[in-house]
């Protein structure tokens, strides 16, 4: 069989029984005893990467006391596993990844080209915890490599991106670890720097061209579902062509969606919904101009998801909605008389009202549009300068900046950038969290948003994995967004915030799941008997989600989280809750 990358040298060793012998005696201790040992180690390294390092080490080898810490500690531990910190050791995958875990425990599943032949067989033997017929995965989040984060094309060292997402897929949604698949397809990359780096673990081969790259995910997604018929499929971070293809490809015949299209745009419709409360006073909510730096995967999949609430919410004609957006990208203002051919996914937005006139620079697309809403998905840090913020600030009363890009180092500004020269009054929100911003005339501290589709992925993938639906539909994906939107305490709302607190997280999942799973219910597609039982009949009192029936729904849904702390098969196969 081919290798591809690591897999079998992962898999085929005997080591960590050593291990395991040494750690008998933890078997004595409580886990709050192994906590504070584990975070006092973890906060005694200096490096971020080094916590990533550290922390992936825990999670390879005692699931659940690494479980107990993400979730205890969410706020500490996001950044470390998730982004920024996945930036960082995505760009060092290959040097670091033999590091991560023990010999034989895999961090994912490797798919090459090479593997064409025995995708399934491949699939069906990857075991990384030992085997339960009760246990199959439930999710997978698949990447190529091709556009990581803000980073671009790394190649196979993308792993930690669907790693990553799934551990925030049990930290959040109590999806069972085991229950798990992280795979990254190995097509190629075009990385020079990859290529010429003999510790980089992926074929050293440019990326396939679409007449090889196309018919081997399509092998791939068969062969998933022939070994794990309800697997849930998230893309991920694949390049911003290939990602709306895949999606309309595949959204109607199989049980998938697109994290970045479909998952961003939900999360930013819930934090603009939030958004357009706090302004209403001075924009009608149907009179916002939105203005999109970025017109890729996430630029486009935001924009169209944010014609919900001008269509859905406020019953405007798609035609006049689609007014309110404009888009740029790396040649300016999107317009159809342009002079380039637009790629596909750019048409739909393309303006057919700027009288022959093209615009270039953001200044001069800012003092044309008049945006109410900024929002930066160009991976470009820092363009939102000084002068564009102050601009934005001129030109509205409360102006909403939203700098979604990843890592921070993409943030198209930081939130004390556009605290400052917005004079304190930006609405805002950035894809990977700020600190807190201090007024050092007033001593307040200002709490940033953060736009993330980590608040809606989880709770998505719950509700769709409970109900069971064939597909994920658009009036699915709303229903999570406005189930998020919804889920603000009074307290979080008089503070301003447009997201709650991410430590209320599985909280907020298990709201977004339920409002799934009514949703499904409501369209016929619920397949789950529980779900239907749960559902049907019941949605005029579900509707308004609030009542003993939707609180028994959320009671469900919980009962289905998994938590480290439970006394599950874990304990019988695994030696103190460890994988070896
Ligand atoms: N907050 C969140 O939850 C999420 C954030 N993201 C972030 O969004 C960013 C974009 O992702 P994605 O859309 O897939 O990536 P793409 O690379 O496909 O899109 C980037 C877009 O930015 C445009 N662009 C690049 N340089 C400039 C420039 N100098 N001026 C104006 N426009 C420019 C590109 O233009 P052109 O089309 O001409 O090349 C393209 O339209 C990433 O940083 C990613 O991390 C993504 C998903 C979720
Ligand atoms: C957050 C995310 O999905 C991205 O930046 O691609
Ligand atoms: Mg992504």
């Amino acid at each position: 069989m081919p290798n591809s990358i690591t897999n079998s040298r992962f898999l085929s060793s005997e080591a960590g029984i050593d291990l395991l012998a040494r750690s008998h005696f933890l078997n004595q201790e409580t886990m709050d005893l192994q906590k504070k040992r584990a975070l006092t180690q973890l906060r005694s390294k200096s490096s971020n990467l080094d916590k990533y390092m550290f922390l992936a080490w825990l999670r390879n080898t005692n699931v659940k006391l690494f479980y107990r810490i993400v979730i205890d500690e969410l706020e500490e531990i996001t950044p470390l596993i998730y982004t920024p910190t996945v930036g960082t050791a995505c760009l060092e995958y290959s040097h670091i990844a033999p590091f991560l875990a023990p010999p034989g425990v895999p961090d994912g599943l490797f798919l090459s080209l090479n593997d064409l032949p025995h995708l399934t067989q491949i699939i069906r033997d990857y075991r990384p915890f030992p085997f339960d017929e009760s246990l199959t995965p439930q999710i997978t989040v698949i990447t190529d490599g091709s556009r990581i984060l803000g980073l671009g094309d790394l190649g196979v060292n993308g792993m930690g991106i669907p790693v990553g997402k799934l551990q925030l897929y049990t930290a959040a949604a109590g999806i069972d670890p085991r229950r798990t698949l992280p795979i990254t397809l190995d097509t190629g990359t075009n990385n020079e720097k990859n290529l010429n780096d003999e510790l980089y673990l992926g074929s050293r081969r440019k990326r396939a061209e679409d007449d090889e790259f196309y018919p081997f995910v399509d092998a791939v997604i068969k062969s998933l579902h022939d070994v794990y018929p309800n697997l849930l499929i998230q893309f991920e971070d694949f390049s911003s062509e290939h990602a709306f293809d895949l999606l309309e490809k595949y959204r109607d015949n199989t049980f998938c969606f697109n994290d970045d299209i479909q998952g961003t745009g939900a999360v930013i419709l819930s934090g603009f919904m939030n958004a357009v409360h706090l302004v209403e006073n001075d924009v009608p909510p149907t009179e916002h101009r939105l203005l999109f730096f970025g017109a890729g995967s996430a630029g486009v999949g935001v924009a169209k998801q944010l014609l919900d609430f001008f269509i859905r919410e406020h019953d405007m004609d798609e035609e006049i909605a689609k007014k309110r957006v404009w888009l740029v990208d790396s040649r300016g203002l999107v317009t159809k008389d342009r002079g380039d051919k637009l790629a596909k996914h750019k048409i739909y937005f393309a303006r057919d009202d700027n009288e022959g006139k093209q615009y270039k620079s953001l200044m001069d697309v800012i003092n044309y549009v008049k945006p109410t809403a900024l929002i930066g998905l160009s991976s470009q840090g820092g363009v939102f300068s000084a002068n564009v913020i102050e601009r934005m600030a001129e030109l509205n009363k409360r102006p909403i900046i939203f700098p979604l890009s990843n890592p921070s180092v993409n943030a198209e500004c930081t939130f004390e950038q556009a605290m400052i020269h917005s004079n304190n009054r930006v609405i805002f929100a950035s894809g990977t969290g700020f600190p807190r911003y201090t007024d050092p005339q007033t001593g307040k501290v200002h709490v940033p948003g953060q736009g993330n589709n980590m608040y809606i992925f989880p709770g998505l993938g719950l509700g769709a994995i409970l109900a069971r639906p064939p597909i994920i539909t658009d009036r699915q994906i709303f229903a999570a967004s406005s189930a998020l939107a919804r889920s603000l305490t009074d307290e979080e709302r008089s503070q301003e915030l447009l997201y709650p607190s991410i430590t209320r997280i599985r909280s907020v999942s298990a709201e977004i799941a339920a409002a799934v799973m009514v949703e499904a219910v409501r369209e016929g597609f619920a397949r789950d008997p529980e779900a239907l039982k749960l559902c049907r009949g019941h949605l005029n009192e579900l509707k308004n989600f609030k009542g003993p029936r939707w609180h028994s729904l959320i009671k469900y849904v919980q009962g289905h989280m998994w938590d480290p702390n439970t006394n599950d098969l874990m304990d019988e196969n695994y030696f103190l809750g460890s994988r070896i």
